[in-house]
């Protein structure tokens, strides 16, 4: 294993629906047209994993469902990580958190595997969504603000994402926002995750590499909270990413500042009408911030798949190879649980 070079991870973080799984998707696609083997290691809180089937069916991927990387599980992360290396010995890995994860107890997941087996983290891309971003700044005491703070102060990369949805004084408003969060990660502004994947390469480079994109960049002074492994990436422990930072405003000493995230996940016995599904979401209380599904309409033939975030809904057609079942994932906080399930058998039973 000595003489092997350690495989480069990267870090893909953000708040649920932020737009990791795009981002994941199209750098898959950049590192196979140069030839290169990506692999994806990826986490979702419920137990089905929704975003796998838009990546690519060759791309080797480990999933680890049902709980958060940076807690529940997390102790599984180096043997799931030194597992896909071995069996698939690719040129990068690609660690999907679930968008309740706490970044440093990523890192530290990350650090621990590099015990078993010989990887180097190159980066902890934040993807930010900018609308979401700003409104919840409005609400600054919130766990929720919190954590997407964490996940913004921890980024050696941040990806201004969705700036389609804001104006263009909204989104100088969260740049100047996430400049106050993070005073190092260069910020790129973007639509679907369109950048320049060129980024990639040069994170992956020699260390001067990493130095001068981040001085190009204009992040090379040092932002005194934000952390600092842009300069340094392969020394990933940094006090300003401490623990549950921003609960410790609050008197608290949690690890875990997504606690407060639920999930419900619901199967469908039938196929539903889909005016009245898209209809019922519409109605989702605004606890409930992500949803995803698989969604059978009686009154379309191909199943779509449904994606909720941030009060957009989309729905994609696709042709499964596999039987998948009918199911929706809800994600939020302190949502009524009773409440979305009378509203989800309304739905099936056609009185919705
Ligand atoms: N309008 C708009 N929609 C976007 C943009 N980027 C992503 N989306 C949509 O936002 C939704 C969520 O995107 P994902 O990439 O699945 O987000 P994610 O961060 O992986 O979500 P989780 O895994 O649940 O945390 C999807 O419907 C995307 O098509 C964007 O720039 N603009």
């Amino acid at each position: 294993m000595d003489d092997k070079k350690a495989v480069p991870v990267h870090i893909l973080s953000g708040f649920l629906g932020s737009g990791k799984t795009t981002l994941l998707t199209r750098v898959i696609d950049y590192y196979q047209l140069s030839g290169r083997k990506p692999a994806v290691l990826m986490n979702e809180l419920g137990d089905v994993n929704l975003d796998g089937m838009l990546v690519d069916e060759e791309v080797p991927m480990t999933e680890m469902l049902g709980g958060c990387i940076c807690c529940t599980i997390r102790g599984d992360l180096g043997m799931e990580l030194k597992q896909l290396i071995e069996e698939h010995e690719p040129d990068a890995v690609f660690v999907e958190c679930t968008g309740a994860a706490n970044p440093i107890e990523m890192l530290d997941g990350i650090t621990d595997a590099s015990m078993l087996t010989r990887v180097e983290l190159k980066s902890v891309v934040t993807v930010v969504d900018a609308a979401h971003l700003l409104e919840r700044s409005r609400t600054p005491k919130a766990r929720t603000y919190k954590l997407m703070q964490d996940q913004i102060r921890c980024a050696t990369q941040i990806i201004l994402n969705k700036a389609d949805l804001v104006t263009p004084q909204e989104l100088l408003d969260t740049e100047s926002l996430l400049r106050e969060l993070n005073g190092t990660a260069p910020i790129t502004a973007a639509v679907k995750c369109e950048i320049d994947l060129s980024l990639f390469d040069r994170l992956e480079g020699g260390v001067a590499e990493r130095h001068a994109a981040a001085a190009a960049a204009g992040g090379a002074e040092a932002g005194h909270r934000a952390c600092s492994h842009s300069q340094e990436p392969g020394h990933i422990h940094d006090e300003h990413c401490g623990h549950g930072h921003g609960l410790e405003a609050e008197g608290g000493h949690t690890h875990h500042s997504h606690d407060h995230v639920m999930v419900h996940t619901h199967y469908f016995r039938s196929p539903v009408d889909s005016e009245a599904f898209e209809a019922m979401v519409g109605r989702l209380p605004k606890e409930i911030f992500r949803a995803k599904g698989i969604l059978r309409f009686s009154d379309t033939v191909s199943p779509f798949l449904f994606q909720y975030a941030y009060r957009e809904m989309d729905l994609m057609k696709i042709t499964p190879k596999e039987e998948l079942p009918s199911v929706a994932v809800f994600i939020g906080e302190h949502f009524d649980k009773r409440g979305l399930e009378a509203e989800l058998a309304a739905l099936e039973s056609g009185q919705s």
